[in-house]
């Protein structure tokens, strides 16, 4: 039916389309655009595989053409250039084997990988020469805007360039600051894309790990064995060591650079040594360096080489470990610890491949595999500014992480067998653990890892009265093992040299007496008559000096027990330590608690008194 009422004036004025200008005709389409992207990338399970669809909308709707996204390649690979990238999507249909110079002039996409902020090229013939140009795009004028795409984790670090061409047909001038806006929108919207799938991938991976974990602990609850680990002498039979190994395994046979982590003592060298020799370059040198022994110059000129003539005592030329490790591997132990100066001197090396000897002018090429190693929380160090971003991403292309000992009992009984034969073999000798001894290791935490298992086994065997060493025998049945005491005062919250210490620095105390802090483990002893004190610490002014420790910083709150230690110290008579020592049975780590001292405090008062340990 029809509608017969009248309608009033107004209603019978046709509605004319409000006139839009050009700018708003533009705006409109831009956001048209934005919206079809967003849609395409949120239904997508891989981003970077629709970004060709997304260069389709950019063209169809805003007239950027001929779009090309150029992501990092990871370094190492066959190119030596700096930050090498590879073209990963474009509008063209082009050849695979196609150089990526046609489709986006090389110089263009160095540029915004290095400064990270969008470049735009009005010409670039003119800019770049002709040979800049795509071929395809010769005969035509083209501006060529080009954003950085930064990684979804580390914000300010540029994975790659989304770039797109402007004909001169079109308004030139008038559209590339909206160009660069829509373009810096996209390559968000496929940052945000790439991050949602990095965290799905990651939750993914944690799953399936859990069941694995899950699988292997029943397995070995089942008694299972697991089967033992073994290249390039590391030993171990845990789940934890085995997924070491295999990715040493995976990853020897390329460049990659490696970086090891963990706390002391958990395998670091002999983990880089087993880079190095499964990887295609065992043949060639693995040599090694302890970037925290060494000054900033003595590292330059070890690392590099120098002249000679180059500095005072410089007689000879001297190649660095940089040309000796040549086609081998070169280990770079706490690398951690090197200053900011040195930081850039080694950036360059490890992105260019090239050096000069100190003092030197000719510029030194080498083919070097880079494994480097630490015990300290580097991304805390980078946020905090004490580690280059640039360099951190240089080395830490592939981490391994080393488990703690603790993590690990499965692999505490065939290592400390591995040590008893090392020490067997050694000294001719036939010593043997019994089995609650065995049991007795096994239960320990090792705060000092494989190395402190490694002392604890040969001071068993060096102390053991027959050939076999009984539980009793074990430091820790005597009291007499420090570390256990160290652990028990970390509460096991702050492991030694665990990767959440940063700097493993004693802290700065004001000390009335230079009793000890820290006490380290007894040297292993030579004889159970040896009672050497250590050497004891130098304290010149009212505050302790900052001293490089192994062991993690104490808490500042002073424990009571403490304060009396340092009371006694000076007040002990020598009857009363020979008494504490004849109730102790001569044990001085217990004669040590029965005074209320530590162990190192009772060596010093020995030597002071000129008493001799008696062996009971
Ligand atoms: N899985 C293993 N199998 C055999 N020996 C091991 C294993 N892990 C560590 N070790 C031994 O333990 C000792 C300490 O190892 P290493 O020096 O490689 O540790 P690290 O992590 O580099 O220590 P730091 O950080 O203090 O330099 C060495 O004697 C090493 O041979």
């Amino acid at each position: 039916m029809t509608d017969h009422t009248p309608r009033s004036e107004e209603d019978r004025i046709p509605v004319r389309p409000r006139k839009r200008s050009a700018s708003q005709i533009a705006d409109r389409l831009a956001l048209d655009a934005i919206y079809e992207i967003a849609k395409t990338f949120s239904g997508a399970p891989d981003p970077i595989a629709v970004v060709p669809q997304i260069f389709n909308v950019l063209s169809s709707f805003l007239d950027l053409r001929h779009g090309v996204l150029a992501v990092l390649s990871e370094p190492g690979n066959e190119t030596k250039a700096v930050n090498p990238y590879r073209i990963a999507a474009t509008s063209f249909r082009r050849d695979e084997s196609a150089p990526a110079s046609d489709v986006l002039p090389d110089a263009v996409a160095r540029i915004v990988f290095r400064s990270g902020v969008p470049f735009v090229a009005f010409d670039l013939e003119e800019e770049f020469g002709a040979e800049a140009v795509p071929r395809r795009l010769r005969d035509s004028g083209q501006t060529l805007i080009a954003v950085p795409l930064r990684d979804p984790e580390r914000s300010h670090f540029v994975l790659g360039v989304l770039a797109a061409y402007r004909s001169h047909d079109h308004n030139r001038a008038g559209y590339s600051d909206a160009d660069v806006r829509v373009l810096t929108m996209v390559a968000s919207l496929l940052e945000q894309a790439l991050r949602f799938r990095a965290r799905i991938a990651r939750d993914r991976e944690r799953a399936l790990e859990d069941t694995r974990r899950m699988l292997q602990s029943v397995n070995e609850q089942r008694g299972v064995a697991q089967p033992p680990v073994s290249i390039d002498g590391i030993i171990g039979s845990s789940p934890a060591i085995s997924e070491v190994v295999a990715q040493v395994r995976r990853v020897a046979g390329t460049k990659t650079p490696v970086l090891l982590r963990g706390e002391s003592g958990t395998g670091k060298e002999l983990f880089a040594r087993a880079v190095h020799s499964q990887s295609p370059r065992a043949k060639g040198p693995f040599i090694r360096v302890n970037c925290a022994a060494l000054s900033e110059t003595l590292l330059e000129s070890e690392l590099f080489g120098h002249e000679k003539g180059a500095f005072t005592g410089a007689n000879a030329l001297k190649k660095g470990r940089f040309e000796l490790a040549d086609g081998g591997t070169l280990f770079l132990d706490e690398i951690g610890e090197i200053s900011p100066t040195f930081q850039t001197k080694l950036l360059r090396v490890l992105q260019e491949g090239e050096f000069e000897r100190v003092g030197g002018q000719r510029t030194l090429k080498v083919d070097v595999r880079i494994v480097a190693a630490t015990n300290r929380d580097l991304e805390d160090a980078v946020a905090r500014g004490d580690f280059r971003a640039d360099l951190y991403f240089r080395i830490c292309v592939v981490p391994i992480v080393l488990p703690p000992l603790r993590n690990r009992k499965a692999d505490i009984k065939p290592l400390a067998q591995l040590f008893l034969d090392r020490f067997n073999k050694s000294n001719g000798t036939n010593v043997k653990f019994a089995s609650d001894a065995f049991d007795q290791i096994c239960r320990c935490k090792f705060p000092g890892n494989v190395r402190e298992l490694e002392n604890c086994v040969n001071r068993a065997a060096s102390l053991s009265d027959g050939e076999i060493v009984l539980a009793e025998e074990l430091a820790c049945s005597q009291g007499a093992c420090l570390s256990a005491e160290l652990f028990r005062l970390q509460e096991g919250a702050s492991p030694i040299g665990g990767l959440a210490v940063g700097r493993m620095i004693t802290p700065t105390v004001r000390v009335s007496d230079p009793g000890p802090r820290n006490p380290e483990p007894p040297p292993a002893a030579q004889s159970p008559r040896v009672a050497a004190p250590p050497p004891e610490p130098q304290v010149h002014s009212e505050y302790q000096p900052e001293i490089p420790s192994p062991y993690p910083p104490m808490p500042h709150a002073e424990p009571e027990e403490l304060h009396q230690v340092r009371r006694k110290t000076a007040n002990i008579t020598r009857d009363e330590l020979i008494r504490a020592l004849e109730s102790a049975g001569w044990v001085q780590a217990k004669a040590a608690r029965l005074l209320g001292m530590t162990p190192r405090q009772i060596a010093y008062a020995l030597q002071k008194f000129d008493i001799e340990l008696r062996r009971i």
